[in-house]
C-alpha cells in the first residue's frame, strides 16, 4: 500500500478536539511508521458563538470551517466528534468518511464539586447545560432540579461552573477522559437514566472522496462494530429529519454475538412525553435498521413532536 509521506489533519481547536487528532496521529503512526503528520486547528462558528446554536446555522456549526479547509486542499484528513456531524443531510459533496475510531464510553457524566449523585442534589440546584436532549430528559425524572443555558467547550464550561455560574454538569464522559478530567466526575449517569446523544463517542476519519491512496492509507483505523453502530444511528437520525431543539436520543449496540440493536427515542422539551423504540437488527442491514426505528418513531407521532418544537 502506498501511504501519502505528509497528511495534514484539520479538526476544531479545543483541548478536546486537539487530544482527538492526537489519538489519530498516535493510531496513525502505529500502522504506518514513518508518515509524517501535520495539525491545522481551525475556530468554528459554534466555538465562537456563545448564544443559541440555532440563530447561527444550527447544526454544522462545529464543522463547517473544518470541511472548508478538507475542501480547499488545506488539510487532507479531518478528525470530527460524529455527535458533532448533521445526520440530516448528506456530507459535505466531495468528503466521505474513510473510518470510525472504537467507540469510547457513550455515557453521559454529573460534575458536582459536592460530590453528589443525580438522585441526591437538593430542589433547585442549578445545571449548566444547553442540550435540549439532556434538558427534556431531566425535566422528566427531576423536575425539582433547574437547568440553565450553559455553552463552551468543555474546558471552558468546567472554568464557568467553578467560577459559580451553575451549581453542576452534566458532560460527556468521553469528551471528559480527552481531556483528562474524569477526576471531576461524581457520577456516571446509566443509558437508561440518561439517554446518549446519536454518535456519542465516536470519531470519525473524513476523506475527500477522490483521495484514495489517503483513505486506503486511513481505513485500517476503524472498528467494524463501531462502523454497523454509527451507520444505524446516523440512518435513524437522517430519516427522522430532526432540527438543532428536537430532543432526539438513541444509541444502537454490537452485543457479544454480533447482534447489532438500536434504541431511540424522541421527547417533547419538557420530557412529558417520551416516545420509545428498540429494534434488533436480525438480517437487516445497519443503514435499515436505523430506517426501521425511525419509522417505528414515526408511527408513534415523532414527526408532529418534532415540528411542534420552535426552531
Ligand atoms: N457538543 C460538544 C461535544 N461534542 C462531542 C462531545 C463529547 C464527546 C463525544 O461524544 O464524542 C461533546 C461534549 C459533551 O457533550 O459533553
Amino acid at each position: 500500500m502506498s501511504v501519502p509521506e505528509l497528511i495534514r489533519i484539520v479538526s476544531r481547536d479545543s483541548p478536546m478536539a486537539l487530544a482527538q487528532v492526537e489519538r489519530v496521529r498516535a493510531e496513525l503512526t502505529a500502522l504506518h511508521p514513518g508518515v509524517r503528520t501535520e495539525v491545522v486547528p481551525v475556530k468554528t462558528t459554534g466555538d465562537k458563538w456563545m448564544g443559541d446554536l440555532s440563530q447561527v446555522e444550527g447544526k454544522g456549526a462545529f464543522t463547517k470551517e473544518v470541511d472548508a479547509a478538507l475542501l480547499a486542499g488545506e488539510a487532507d484528513l479531518a478528525v470530527h466528534c460524529v455527535k458533532d456531524v448533521p445526520a440530516d443531510r448528506p456530507l459535505p459533496a466531495g468528503t466521505t468518511f474513510a473510518a470510525f475510531l472504537k467507540r469510547d464510553d457513550i455515557r453521559d457524566a454529573l460534575v458536582h464539586p459536592g460530590g453528589l449523585t443525580l438522585d441526591e442534589l437538593p430542589a433547585g440546584t442549578r445545571i449548566g447545560t444547553s442540550s435540549v436532549r439532556r434538558v427534556a430528559q431531566l425535566a422528566a425524572t427531576h423536575p425539582e432540579l433547574e437547568c440553565v443555558p450553559f455553552r463552551g467547550n468543555a474546558n471552558r464550561r468546567l472554568a464557568k461552573l467553578a467560577a459559580g455560574e451553575a451549581d453542576a454538569l452534566l458532560l460527556a464522559v468521553s469528551g471528559l477522559e480527552r481531556i483528562e478530567r474524569q477526576d471531576v466526575i461524581s457520577e456516571i449517569l446509566s443509558p437508561e437514566t440518561m439517554m446518549p446523544p446519536i454518535g456519542a463517542g465516536i470519531l470519525a476519519l473524513q476523506c475527500r472522496q477522490d483521495d484514495s491512496e489517503l483513505i486506503d492509507a486511513v481505513s485500517g483505523l476503524g472498528d467494524p462494530d463501531t462502523h454497523r453502530e454509527a451507520t444505524a444511528e446516523r440512518m435513524f437520525l437522517h430519516v427522522l429529519q430532526g432540527h438543532c431543539n428536537s430532543p432526539i436520543a438513541g444509541y444502537a449496540r454490537v452485543d457479544r454475538s454480533g447482534e447489532l440493536s438500536l434504541r431511540a427515542c424522541v421527547f417533547t422539551p419538557d420530557g412529558k412525553v417520551r416516545l420509545n423504540a428498540h429494534e434488533w437488527a436480525g438480517r437487516l442491514d445497519p443503514a435499515t435498521l436505523g430506517t426501521s426505528v425511525a419509522v417505528a418513531l414515526l408511527r408513534q407521532g415523532a414527526r408532529e413532536i418534532i415540528d411542534g418544537i420552535p426552531h
